[in-house]
């Protein structure tokens, strides 16, 4: 069965479950086959004015979509699926969303062979251009994986991943969005320092990273290369440089993207 044919649930519709339920609209999705759950009554009447999706309880949800994707947050997962997890009817393909929560976890709360697949996006899926990495639990096929694919597809990149990778990954990708935004926002206090006007310096570094972005997925050449290219001899880059090693930002990156991956295995550890 293509995608095309699918009701979807969002379960637990916040930040991600959002770009995910937007994502499918733009892609042609029509309203009437996504339904959205949310705890706070202003969520549910704010996600059903904006996107005219069905918002229903998480049971009528289970009943009604025959996919279940799951938005909440990790530390909620086990009360969301202590009372929904019994109800889930058979047949249906439940998506995770959760960092750090392997696929035994939904699957030893949910009815036996229930297939699930793990996935970790990003928030660019707010404008098509997310990373998606996918796995499958053990009753998951690979015909689910394609389906889970081909629901994503529409809001950016996909790619498949053994499971055992998926905390790194979520480090890496997931959170990534977030280092870049941090890096913007220093660099941004960088140019008022030097007397720019905030905007100024706004637009100048917004496009400098969207250059380049575009560099090194379109050049195809490694990233030392491209940093080459910028950093002439007796230079201003290589200054900026030296004082980056002098302060060992590439370990710090290294230990902030190992203690990211660590949290993610904390957060399976705490729930089971
Ligand atoms: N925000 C991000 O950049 C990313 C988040 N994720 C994962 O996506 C999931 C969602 O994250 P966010 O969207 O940031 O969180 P969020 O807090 O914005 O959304 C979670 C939503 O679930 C709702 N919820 C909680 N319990 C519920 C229940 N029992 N029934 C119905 N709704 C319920 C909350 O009210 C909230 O609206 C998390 O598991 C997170 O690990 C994954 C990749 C990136
Ligand atoms: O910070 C978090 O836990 C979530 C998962 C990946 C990105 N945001």
């Amino acid at each position: 069965m293509s995608a095309g044919q699918h009701t979807l649930a969002m379960v637990g519709a916040g930040k991600m479950g959002e770009a995910i339920l937007s994502g499918l609209l733009r892609a042609g999705w029509p309203p009437s086959r996504l339904i959205a759950t949310a705890r706070r009554p202003e969520r549910r009447a704010q996600l059903a004015e904006r996107y005219g999706v069905r918002v229903l309880s998480n049971a009528e949800a289970a009943a009604q979509a025959d996919v279940l994707v799951i938005g909440v947050k990790p530390q909620d997962a086990a009360t969301l699926l202590e009372d929904l997890g019994p109800r889930v009817p058979s047949g249906k393909l439940i998506i995770s969303l959760c960092a750090g929560l392997p696929t035994s976890f939904f699957e030893k709360r949910l009815p036996e062979s229930t297939p699930v697949v793990r996935v970790m996006s990003n928030t660019p899926a707010l404008v098509d251009q997310a990373m998606s990495a996918i796995s499958a639990g053990s009753h998951a096929s690979a015909e689910h994986l394609t389906l889970t694919e081909e629901l994503l597809r529409p809001l950016g990149e996909t790619i498949q991943v053994p499971e055992s990778q998926q905390d790194a990954v979520t480090a890496l990708s997931g959170s990534g969005p977030a280092y870049f935004y941090y890096l913007v926002e220093a660099m941004t206090d960088a140019g008022i320092l030097l007397g720019l006007p905030r905007q100024v310096a706004h637009d100048l570094i917004v496009q400098a990273a969207l250059g380049a972005a575009v560099m090194l997925r379109e050049s195809g050449e490694h990233p030392v290369t491209l940093r080459e290219a910028v950093t002439s001899p007796g230079g201003t880059t290589i200054s900026a440089i030296r004082e980056l090693e002098s302060h060992r930002v590439r370990a710090a990156v290294l230990d902030a993207i190992e203690a990211a991956r660590d949290r993610a295995r904390e957060l399976a550890a705490s729930v089971d």
